[in-house]
């Protein structure tokens, strides 16, 4: 698969860490940003992302910030985006098994490497149930339509 990785200044380093995972995992690693540690505005990275969502640059995406909220927020601001706060082996597998999560937003402050390497492992692996979810994310998608004007 091909993931874009972005982060803020607090995601950074596991931002690198995440990149190397997916290389090892034999996925196509995409470095959305930043080149460093330095402050940044976590909007400007989820944006990067999100936007690439649905077209052909990326089938997913994975967001870092401190907490995992503030790109969360902002990449479901974007249509055809389903970004998921996980933060444990049970939240990245439903994720993806009833929501069919597109967007892994974790967070750097509260989540340890081996946690968040298995966390990636689940949400690469499961696949969307589809059926009853299916019927609701239809739902989800003409809420949509009718609330995002067309970018
Ligand atoms: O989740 C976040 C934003 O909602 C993050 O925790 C940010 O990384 C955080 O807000 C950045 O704050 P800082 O004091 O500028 O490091």
């Amino acid at each position: 698969m091909k993931i874009a990785v972005a982060s803020d200044h607090r995601g950074f380093a596991t931002k690198e860490k995440i990149l190397t995972l997916l290389n090892q995992l034999g996925h196509e690693a995409l470095d959305y940003g930043p080149d460093d540690g330095e402050s940044v505005d976590y909007p400007d990275y989820a944006v990067k992302v999100a936007k690439d969502i649905g077209k052909d640059a990326i089938d997913r995406g994975i967001l870092i910030c401190g907490t995992g909220m503030g790109m969360c927020i902002v990449a479901n601001k974007f249509a055809g985006v389903r970004a998921t706060p996980c933060h444990d082996d049970i939240t990245a597998q439903m994720s993806r098994l009833h929501n069919d999560s597109n967007v892994l937003c974790l967070s750097a402050d509260l989540l340890g490497d081996r946690l968040v390497n298995r966390m990636i492992e689940i949400w690469l692996k499961e696949e969307f149930e589809g059926g009853r979810h299916a019927r609701r994310l239809e739902k989800l998608n003409k809420v949509e339509e009718q609330n995002m004007p067309p970018q």
